[in-house]
């Protein structure tokens, strides 16, 4: 069996998509989404393409690829945050030198699912973020199913989240970043 290859790049490269999907839903309708082999199960995707771009524009040190063979199997994206909840307007804001990153996505490509790709491209990703000076968290939201992935990955529920688009809640997660010294001088950092 061949070792799963290592996140080759610390920032994951902007991607081109021959065949954007454009997700027609009842609830919203998005353009220029990401590819179906790597939206969410409930069929959404958070970000459209111009907005994984603009976040790979504007600070793509908070964004990490996991690429085999050249192709992109496994992504997060995520921007800065300045405020102690996520808001509406963190889907769309990145605010510079702020202490908290939002991770908008995790996502894995569909036939690279439950092999624990994601489990390991987050974990990688919270060890680089330690790297980092300056953050103390890490937060995001997710859909209830998937709140013991994030809890197993070692972040804290914080409750319903202020962030919903319509028929859907979301649940804000935490992650603490800091006080980890040891893990620090022990990481190649
Ligand atoms: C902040 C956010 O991005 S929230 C949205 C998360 N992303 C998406 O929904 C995009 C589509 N889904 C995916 O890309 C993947 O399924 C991910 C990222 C959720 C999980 O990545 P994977 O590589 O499949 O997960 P991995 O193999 O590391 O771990 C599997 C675990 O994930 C959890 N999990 C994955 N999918 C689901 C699901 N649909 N329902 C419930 N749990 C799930 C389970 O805990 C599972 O553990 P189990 O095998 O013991 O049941």
């Amino acid at each position: 069996m061949m070792a799963p290859q290592v996140v080759s790049s610390p920032f994951l490269k902007p991607f081109f998509l021959k065949t954007p999907l454009s997700v027609a839903s009842s609830r919203r309708q998005r353009r220029h989404t990401l590819p179906a082999t790597f939206i969410s199960v409930s069929g959404e995707c958070p970000l459209t393409l111009e907005e994984v771009l603009s976040f790979l524009g504007h600070c793509p040190e908070l964004s990490l690829g996991w690429f085999e063979e050249g192709q992109l199997v496994a992504f997060i994206i995520g921007s800065g945050w300045d405020k102690d909840k996520l808001e509406q307007e963190a889907m769309t804001t990145h605010v510079p030198d702020s202490s908290t990153v939002h991770i908008h996505v995790l996502s894995v490509h569909r036939h690279c699912r439950q092999q624990g790709k994601g489990s390991i491209l987050l974990w990688r990703y919270l060890q680089y973020l330690r790297c980092l000076p300056g953050l103390r968290r890490a937060l995001l939201v997710c859909e209830e199913f998937l709140v013991p992935f994030y809890q197993k990955a070692g972040f804290k529920n914080k409750g319903l989240s202020a962030i919903n688009v319509p028929a859907l809640t979301f649940t804000e997660m935490e992650y603490q970043l800091g006080g980890l010294a040891y893990a620090r001088r022990n990481s190649g950092c």
